[in-house]
């Protein structure tokens, strides 16, 4: 076939998947030929197509985190094993490390990312690298180059190589601005934390992606997650899992949020099964590109009310942290989620009952409750 057809029978079905329907350039930018790590302008036509009937093969960058091992887990168990490969900048544990592949990646390093993804034949992508809230506060140019300049590196390689894309956002996307009892998927987004505004950029960046080039893009805003066997990474809903730890361990625990202070907040079991829910749903189903989920929301004094059920002589002290203070009551205090509902069936299991119950099964407090009855 002549060169020339072949190229335009390409450029035919890209506009075509593109979503776009503008007629307008389609090709990823870091393909137009102004970026000094450009790949041929070709490079998305290239890529090997996922055929559905085929499993994923799929990278999780930012892996060792709260959350990637647990998404691993999920993913594996449906996935198979060797298909689904978790990358960190950091040294992960023996038993993660012996539970299947696993490889280092610095999103901050464009060509690696890419290596990865075109010798190991990515073909989706969950984005879990970031710095939350309070550490981004704390250090706000790291936090910018990883949670801004590694999500565009993850989005031109994601375009260029056509990836699925998941990348999550956050109540902490939203700001004091925003209607807080409920708050919407769409209304006013001012965030006042560079872990917020990153966030917002990501969201826009990815539906842009979107519209422009025909990217399978596809994000949640979490609320805050809680889990059992991974600790939080310095967020303002940290206080929700270390009073778990102390509870067993001390049976006293010091709040640094007021104990009035109202979040959403969801069990990492809900959370991940919303992760894998929206990134099997068909593409007909999503009306939107970035969707809230929610499950439950409570104060400090209410999470302590559903845990002294369980060890009756916990005591709890406040000692509030400013900067954090701040960011929660600027958050949301409920997450009006009926889209997700709507759109793909999403409907969480956990309750705060069911949260309390399951993290002191899993972190196995009987001894102690029993000393306590
Ligand atoms: N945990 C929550 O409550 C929550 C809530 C809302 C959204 N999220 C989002 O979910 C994602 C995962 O959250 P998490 O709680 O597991 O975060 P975490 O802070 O526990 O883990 C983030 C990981 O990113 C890695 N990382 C940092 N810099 C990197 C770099 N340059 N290259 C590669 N990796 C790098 C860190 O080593 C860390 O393991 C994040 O994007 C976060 O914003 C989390
Ligand atoms: C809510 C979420 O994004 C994270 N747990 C934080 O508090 O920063």
């Amino acid at each position: 076939m002549p060169i020339v057809k072949s190229v335009s029978r390409a450029v035919n079905q890209l506009l075509q998947s593109s979503g776009c329907g503008c007629g307008i350039s389609i090709v990823p930018v870091r393909c137009l030929g102004i970026s000094p790590r450009q790949v041929t302008s070709d490079a998305s036509f290239h890529s090997v197509s996922f055929s559905e009937s085929d499993h994923p093969r799929v990278l999780i960058t930012g892996g060792l985190g709260q959350l990637g091992v647990g998404l691993a887990k999920l993913l594996r168990k449906r996935f198979g094993k060797n298909n689904v490969i978790l990358s960190d900048i950091r040294k992960p544990a023996d038993n993660v490390f012996y539970s299947g592949p696993f490889i280092y990646s610095d999103i901050l390093d464009y060509k690696n990312l890419r290596e990865i993804v075109v010798n190991n034949r990515i073909t989706w992508l969950f984005h879990y690298s970031a710095l939350l809230s309070a550490v981004g506060e704390a250090n706000v140019p790291l936090a910018r180059a990883v949670n801004i300049t590694g999500l565009h590196n993850v989005l031109d390689i994601a375009a260029e190589h056509n990836l699925r894309l998941f990348v999550p956002s956050t109540i902490g996307a939203f700001g004091p601005t925003s209607p807080r009892d409920p708050t919407p998927d769409l209304c006013i987004q001012r965030p006042r934390t560079i872990y917020g505004v990153s966030k917002v950029h990501a969201e826009l960046m990815g539906e842009y992606y979107h519209y422009r080039y025909g990217l399978d893009f596809r994000c949640l805003r979490y609320p805050g997650i809680i889990s059992a066997d991974s600790q939080p990474g310095g967020g303002t809903t940290d206080y929700a899992v270390q009073i778990f730890h102390d509870a067993i361990k001390t049976g006293k625990f010091q709040c640094n949020l007021k104990p009035d202070t109202r979040l959403p907040m969801m069990y990492i079991d809900d959370c991940l099964k919303a992760t894998l829910e929206v990134m099997e749903a068909p593409a007909e189903a999503l009306s939107m590109r970035t969707y809230n989920i929610s499950a439950m929301s409570f104060t400090p004094e209410e999470l302590a009310q559903e845990v002294q059920k369980h060890i009756p002589e916990l005591q709890v002290t406040y000692s509030v942290d400013a900067v954090r203070q701040a960011i929660a009551d600027s958050w949301p205090m409920n997450f009006d989620d009926s889209n997700a509902r709507k759109d793909w069936g999403w409907k969480h299991d956990y309750d705060l009952p069911e949260l309390v119950t399951t993290m002191f099964s899993f972190l196995g407090s009987d001894s102690r409750i029993a000393q306590a009855n």
